[in-house]
C-alpha cells in the first residue's frame, strides 16, 4: 500500500486575461499549496474499486481520481486493479483544488505503484488533459500558472505562514464564474507581475498589497455569504482574499498575531452559519504538511 498526500491550493493573485476560441480562459496566477489536504491509499487488487470517506462524493466515472486512474491504464502492461481511497479534508467545489489535488495524487501514486516512469513532464501532460489545475496540483509549491493554468514557473517557496480559511456553504460552479467574465465590461487589473516579484523577496507586505483575484468582482456581487467571511476575516485585522473561483476566503496571518486566538474568534462568529474554519499553513511542494486542523 503508498499514500499520497493532496494538498489544496490558493491563489494569491488571479487575473483572467481573455477568452480562448476553445471556450477556456487565459488567466495569470500565482499558485500556493496549502497544509489543508486529502490523504489518497493506493494499493493492488484483483478489480478496480474507488472509495472516499465523504458519501457525498461520488466514486464514479466523474470522480477526478477515476479519471487519472483511466487515463494512466494505456500505460500499464500487468494487472489492472487497483483499490484506492480517498480521505477527504478538502472542502468540495470551493476553490481550493480538492479534486484537482485528488487526480494530481492518483497520476503520482500509480505512477510510483505500477512503477511506469513517467516524468513529471509527461504526468502534468495527462493531468491537464484531466483539468486545469491538475498540472500545479502534480508539482505544488509556490507557482506562476499561465495558459489555462497549466503552463507553470516555479517561484522561489515562501516560508510557512499560517492562513486563515473560511468555507461557507454555497455552491461556486468554476464554468459558470468563468463564463462571467465574458459579459462583464471593465473589469479591475490584477497586479500579478508585481505579487510575484513581492513572492521572489519574500516580502508578505508587497505581496498583501498587490493580491487580487478577478473571480472577486464576478462572483462575489451574488453570493453575499462570501462578502460576510471576508468582513469576518477584516474584523481580526486580516486581508481576506477569494481563493479560485470561490466560495472560500482565506487570508494571511501575520507573524505579529496568534494564529490560534484568531482562529478561534473567527471559528466561534462562524459556529452558527455553517461556515467551516481552518488554520492551515503555506507549505513547500508536496511534502509535509506544516500544520492543519479540522473545520468545525
Ligand atoms: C479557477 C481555478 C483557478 O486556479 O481554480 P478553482 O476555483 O477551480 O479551484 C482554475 O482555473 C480552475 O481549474 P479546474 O477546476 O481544474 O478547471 P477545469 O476542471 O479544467 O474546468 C472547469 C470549467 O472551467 C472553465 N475554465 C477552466 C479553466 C480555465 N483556465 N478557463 C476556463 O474557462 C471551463 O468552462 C471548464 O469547463
Ligand atoms: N475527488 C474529488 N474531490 C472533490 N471534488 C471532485 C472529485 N472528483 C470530482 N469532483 C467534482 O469536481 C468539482 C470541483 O471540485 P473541487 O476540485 O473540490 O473544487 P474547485 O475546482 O472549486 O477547487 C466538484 O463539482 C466535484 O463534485
Amino acid at each position: 500500500m503508498i499514500e499520497e498526500i493532496g494538498c489544496g491550493k490558493i491563489n494569491l493573485a488571479l487575473a483572467i486575461t481573455g477568452r480562448r476560441d476553445d471556450g477556456y480562459h487565459d488567466i495569470d496566477t500565482i499558485f500556493q499549496s496549502i497544509g489543508l489536504h486529502d490523504v489518497i491509499r493506493l494499493e493492488e487488487a484483483d478489480e478496480f474499486l474507488l472509495t472516499c470517506s465523504n458519501s457525498a462524493l461520488a466514486c464514479d466515472e466523474t470522480n477526478l481520481a477515476y479519471k487519472a486512474y483511466k487515463a494512466l491504464l494505456p500505460y500499464r502492461r500487468g494487472p489492472k486493479g487497483v483499490r484506492i481511497h480517498i480521505e477527504k479534508n478538502i472542502p468540495v467545489a470551493a476553490g481550493l483544488a480538492g479534486g484537482s489535488t485528488d487526480c494530481a495524487a492518483v497520476l503520482r501514486g500509480l505512477n510510483r505503484l505500477w512503477r511506469l516512469g513517467l516524468t513529471t513532464e509527461e504526468l502534468c501532460r495527462i493531468g491537464a488533459s484531466i483539468g486545469a489545475d491538475v498540472p500545479f496540483c502534480i508539482c505544488g509549491g509556490t507557482m506562476r500558472g499561465r495558459g489555462i493554468g497549466e503552463i507553470l514557473t516555479p517561484l522561489p517557496p515562501l516560508p510557512p505562514r499560517p492562513v486563515l480559511i473560511a468555507h461557507p456553504p454555497v455552491p461556486v460552479y468554476t464554468g459558470k464564474a468563468y463564463s462571467l467574465f465574458d459579459t462583464t465590461p471593465r473589469l479591475q487589473g490584477i497586479a500579478v507581475d508585481e505579487a510575484a516579484k513581492a513572492v521572489e523577496a519574500a516580502d508578505f507586505e508587497g505581496l498583501e498589497a498587490h493580491m487580487g483575484n478577478t473571480f472577486e468582482e464576478l462572483v462575489i456581487p451574488d453570493v453575499p455569504m462570501i462578502e460576510s467571511c471576508r468582513a469576518m476575516l477584516r474584523r481580526q485585522g486580516l486581508r481576506p482574499l477569494m481563493a479560485g473561483s470561490g466560495p472560500t476566503v482565506f487570508a494571511l496571518v501575520p507573524p505579529s498575531a496568534s494564529a490560534d486566538d484568531i482562529y478561534r474568534a473567527v471559528a466561534a462568529e462562524a459556529k452558527d452559519r455553517g461556515i467551516d474554519v481552518y488554520i492551515s499553513s503555506l507549505v513547500e511542494g508536496n511534502g509535509e504538511p506544516y500544520e492543519e486542523n479540522d473545520g468545525i
